[in-house]
């Protein structure tokens, strides 16, 4: 991969390690120094055309490496460069192999959950023209020395089938321990780990922790511990930023019945949990969502809780007068029509009482609306069909009732993971 500077001279080593820092290695002496803002934006250049190479040769729908992901995260890039003899030419970049730290939650063989911390393979490219010409080996071998790690000690962050081939070729990793994340962990991962006798319970990494003295096998040179808030309950995989979009938690998740069944076939491959790269769920349209909140009666748990719920009582509704109307309404229903809304923040106590009136005013007003002229088509509107018969009234009401009931369970469960 050629580029319009002299790499040759930008990376005097046949292998750079890059940082966060995006630091230009230190130049041969003798060689003219351009200013340094353009050697960094050079090297930016490097990191975003390898990334784009390797997301293309991986099929994937955008980049995982570039360098404004690189100065944002803690990944080192080994970047292995044509070295050989180039007179008249710049240099040339046979590839990259990217490696980071990520905190993971793993199954060992038992299905017991392990919090480890190992080093992961995250993204690693060689050019097409030179692929299976040991360019791959040397540079990962010049990763694990420099990161004195063994390679049955490394998280594979989705191999594709060629990686998959190239670490069984060189060194012998062929069982993988099945997960239900995204990364790939081989036999011999927990190896160095001293295991506790298997306990009556599945254990997680905590408990384990707190039995075991001995760190996980990886070892690795811990950062600064992070907030608590900023540790995710799920293995976070550098890929996961492909995706669309994350999928609300219930009940919003809960998406209208489909007509076909869902399009991908069950997971059928040797690595058993291990990952694919075809595309991944769909994502349910946030009209639909709203649309089934609406149809969703309230939950008669949540009537009773809110009979006790202090953020029901009068007071509590009074504080809202004061506030901004967007914000009032933001709290009490989900219509984006302001000006059609019934329940202004003065109406006070008969809030509550209005939602059912307010409801169907609501799907009235928007019939209006789409027919009066106005140029803007309502963003939320119930169809005819929708309209739901008494039994399962759709109302504000019961939009309330609803999200009180989740946030009232929300703040009474103690056991949050983030
Ligand atoms: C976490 C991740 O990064 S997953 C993404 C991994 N990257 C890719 O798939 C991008 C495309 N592939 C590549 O860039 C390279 O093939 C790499 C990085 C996987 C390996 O680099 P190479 O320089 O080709 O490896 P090297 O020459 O050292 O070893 C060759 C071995 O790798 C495997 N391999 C390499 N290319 C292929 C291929 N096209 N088909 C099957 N196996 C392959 C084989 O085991 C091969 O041995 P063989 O030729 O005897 O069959």
């Amino acid at each position: 991969m050629e580029f319009p500077f002299d790499v040759d001279a930008l990376l005097p080593e046949r292998i750079t390690v890059l940082d966060q820092h995006l630091r230009p290695p230190a130049r041969r002496p003798g060689t003219t120094t351009p200013a340094r803002v353009d050697v960094q934006q050079q090297l930016m250049t490097i990191v975003d055309e390898l990334g784009k190479a390797s997301a293309k040769a991986q099929h994937l729908p955008a980049p995982i490496t570039s360098a404004s992901r690189m100065q944002s995260n803690r990944h080192v890039m080994y970047v292995l460069k044509d070295s050989s003899a180039r007179p008249a030419g710049k240099g040339a970049i046979i590839g990259f192999l990217k490696v980071g730290y990520k905190k993971l939650f793993v199954l060992d063989d038992r299905e017991a959950h392990n919090e480890v911390e190992p080093l992961c393979i995250l993204d690693f490219y060689i050019h097409e023209t030179l692929q299976r010409h040991g360019h791959g080996r040397e540079l990962f071998q010049y990763m694990l020395q420099k990161e004195r790690v063994e390679p049955h000690q490394l998280a594979i962050d989705r191999p594709s089938q060629k990686l998959l081939k190239f670490l069984n070729k060189h060194y012998n990793l062929e069982t993988t321990v099945p997960q239900v994340n995204n990364f790939v962990i081989f036999e011999g991962f927990f190896a160095h780990q001293h295991r506790p006798p298997a306990p009556p319970l599945r254990a997680t990494g905590h408990a384990r922790a707190a039995a075991d003295p001995v760190p996980p096998a990886p070892a690795r040179k811990l950062p600064p511990k992070r907030a608590e808030g900023d540790i995710k309950p799920y293995s976070s995989s550098d890929r996961e930023f492909l995706k669309v979009a994350v999928e609300p938690p219930w009940p919003l998740n809960r998406a209208p019945r489909r007509a076909t069944p869902p399009v991908h076939p069950p997971r059928s491959s040797s690595l058993g949990n291990s990952p694919e790269r075809g595309p991944l769920r769909p994502f349910v349209p946030e009209q639909e969502l709203l649309r089934s909140l609406r149809l969703c009666p309230p939950h008669p748990t949540a009537r009773l809780l809110l009979a006790t719920d202090p953020a029901a009582s009068p007071a509590q509704r009074r504080r809202t007068r004061g506030a901004p109307p967007g914000l009032v309404a933001q709290s009490c229903c989900y219509s984006r029509y302001g000006g059609l809304n019934s329940s202004s923040p003065s109406t006070g106590n008969q809030e509550w009482k209005q939602g059912e009136q307010e409801t169907e005013n609501r799907a009235a007003s928007q019939e209006t609306l789409s027919q009066d002229g106005s140029g803007e088509a309502p963003m939320h509107t119930v169809p005819p069909q929708a309209q739901a018969p008494p039994a399962q009234h759709c109302t504000v009401a019961g939009d309330m009732f609803n999200a009180r009931f989740i946030r009232h369970l929300q703040e009474r469960r103690s056991t949050r993971p983030w």
